[in-house]
């Protein structure tokens, strides 16, 4: 799914001078983290040109005539402006789909309970299954590895032999660990290392594909019922979406995600329904090889942008997430959520991304 087999030929595409274009450069001992399925390297860089930047906001604001190569997508039964490019058929933006009452409540849900086992997380492979990572982080807890009863237990029971090494890891108060030997890892440090957790059918990312033995539990049915209705511009008619799988991403302000196309679902006439909340980015939608020039634009909390049919096809990526400078942006969320007492999930998303992107598998 991710990343090109030739790293010196995906070096020279139109893709990457794209993403090397709009990427966030940042002084060398502020090394960031590579989320990327393919990495970008560093380089000089300064303020982007964004001027060829397409921004839907201002397009649906003018209500006048679009530029070249965009048009309004009519679709019967769905009552909200929804845009397209005429040359990409099959990739349909909404912009300001949800308010910002819904996106505070599906930022609160990405960060609570979605990476809540059984779903995984990045967090998963290093540290097994971690429960009440956001409560724990508002505690100020920390993560320490201790000895699981349990598994010894059991490993007794069935003659095993002798003491298991079986450890686990488990949240404590940061006071009760003054003094202590044991490494231990703040839930707040945890939860800005949280990249991805997947939600419904498990996708395993070694494998690149969906590991339907891994435990799980339905998409929410708040979630699955937005993802059918916002699916309906992309949909073959007479057709309902069926949600099965969700892969929520987490962009702090210095990551980004390398140019992909997702193919590993079975049927792509059925679209991918991708919502952003948070921070501002660039989208790049590229075509079916790196070598297209892709296409740049503003994704802003709220936005959903569906890809259906070709679009399925297209590389696409996120080079370039606008944190703290921006703050204006994102003022209505700020202030909705100041209103309640969420202070952690102020300020994480002061400067981060959330992206849910919703399929069908089969
Ligand atoms: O963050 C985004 O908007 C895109 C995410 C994406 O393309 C993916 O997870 O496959
Ligand atoms: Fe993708």
């Amino acid at each position: 799914m991710y990343g090109a087999s030739d790293p010196t030929a995906a070096e020279r595409t139109a893709f990457r001078c794209a993403e090397k274009q709009y990427k966030l450069y940042k002084p060398l001992n502020l090394k960031g983290r590579s989320r990327s399925r393919s990495k970008l390297s560093g380089g000089e860089g300064g303020g982007a040109d964004l001027s060829a930047v397409v921004d839907f906001h201002v397009l649906l604001a003018a209500d006048g005539e679009l530029p070249a190569g965009i048009g309004r997508h009519d679709c019967v039964g769905f009552d909200r402006p929804v845009f397209c490019f005429l040359d990409r058929p099959g990739f349909y933006f909404i912009p300001g789909a949800l308010s910002t009452e819904e996106q505070c409540c599906w930022i609160r849900e990405s960060l609570k309970t979605f990476p809540q086992p059984p779903n995984r997380t990045n967090l998963t492979a290093i540290y097994g299954s971690i429960s009440d990572l956001l409560i724990a982080a508002k505690n100020k807890k920390v993560l320490v590895e201790a000895e699981n009863p349990d598994i010894q237990e059991r490993n007794e029971q069935n003659n095993c032999g002798g003491k298991t090494k079986s450890k686990y890891f488990k949240f404590v108060d940061s006071e009760s660990q003054k003094g202590e030997e044991h490494r231990s890892t703040a839930a707040t440090t945890l939860m800005r290392k949280l990249r991805w957790s997947t939600l419904g059918l498990q996708f395993d990312w070694s494998k690149r594909n969906y590991d339907v033995s891994l435990p799980h539990n339905k998409i929410p049915d708040a979630l699955a019922g937005l993802a059918k209705k916002m699916a309906i511009p992309a949909m073959p008619s007479g057709e309902e979406f069926k949600p099965e799988a969700a892969i929520v991403n987490y962009y702090g302000p210095s990551d980004m995600l390398g140019g992909h196309v997702d193919d590993m679902e079975a049927d792509w006439t059925k679209p991918i329904v991708s919502i952003s909340l948070g921070c501002k980015c660039i989208f790049l939608l590229g075509g079916k090889t790196r070598d297209e020039v892709p296409t740049a634009m503003f994704l802003r909390s709220g936005d959903i942008v569906l890809m259906a049919g070709e679009a399925r096809e297209r590389f696409h990526g996120v080079p370039r997430i606008f944190a703290e400078s921006d703050q204006q942006e994102i003022s209505a969320l700020i202030s909705q959520l100041s209103s309640g007492d969420d202070d952690f999930i102020l300020d994480y998303i002061k400067n981060s991304r959330i992206n849910i992107n919703i399929r069908q598998v089969y």
